[in-house]
């Protein structure tokens, strides 16, 4: 990209929870012009998600929370159902930080997770980059009610849904978390669940 990209400058707009940045730099076009541009990046690091499911029960285990940005878009969208998901903590390894998240959010302790998807989730927004993985659950791996962590306000429902359901929520728009709809739809295209 050097011949494309020159004097790139990111200036800090708000460092709250998370950074959100302007950058300003010189984009060379196609036709040999160099334009000086300036996008808005939100950096809250990279996240992790996880579907989890049962061959023999045909279910998955879902999560259902309270997602104030959905909020703030349509009211009706804030409680939010998505496969059990986290952002990294700094220099955590992706399969670490979805083993971690899978025993806080909903209880389940799994020995390890597949990674099947990695996807930007809004790449001209947000730098997040996503792990998506997958990994098979029994009833004997739930050590707790899951929930999330009190110490970070979380509140969590722990929802073991038919796969068969899971699919008609998708369908019926009550399922509308990208990650989420990308993992339900990598378990159908790869028949994960036996019909
Ligand atoms: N004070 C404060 N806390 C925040 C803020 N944003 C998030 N938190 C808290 O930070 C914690 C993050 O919990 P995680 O389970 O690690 O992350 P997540 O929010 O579930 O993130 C997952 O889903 C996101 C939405 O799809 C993904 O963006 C992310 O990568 C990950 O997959 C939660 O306790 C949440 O309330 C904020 O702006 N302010
Ligand atoms: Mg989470």
């Amino acid at each position: 990209m050097e011949d494309k990209l020159r004097n790139i400058q990111k200036n800090i707009l708000a460092n709250e929870w998370a950074t959100l940045y302007r950058v300003d730099y010189d984009y060379k076009f196609e036709n040999g012009d160099w334009r000086t541009l300036s996008r808005e990046s939100y950096d809250r690091g990279n996240g992790t998600g996880i579907l989890l499911y049962n061959k023999s029960k045909k279910t998955v285990i879902l999560t259902k929370q309270f997602r104030m940005p959905a909020y703030v878009n349509t009211p009706a969208d804030g409680m939010s159902i998505e496969v059990c998901a986290g952002a990294l903590d700094k220099d955590e390894a992706p399969e670490v930080c979805i083993i971690r998240e899978a025993e806080e959010e909903v209880g389940y302790k799994i020995e390890s997770a597949k990674k099947v998807l990695e996807c930007y989730t809004s790449p001209g927004a947000v730098t997040e980059k996503m792990f998506l993985f997958i990994a098979e659950y029994d009833d004997s791996m739930k050590i707790n009610d899951g929930g999330g962590l009190e110490i970070e306000n979380e509140e969590i429902e722990v929802l073991e849904l038919p796969f068969d359901k899971a699919m008609e929520m998708m369908h019926n728009f009550e399922i509308i978390d990208a990650k989420t709809i990308m993992l339900l739809q990598y378990a159908e295209i790869n028949k994960l669940i036996p019909a």
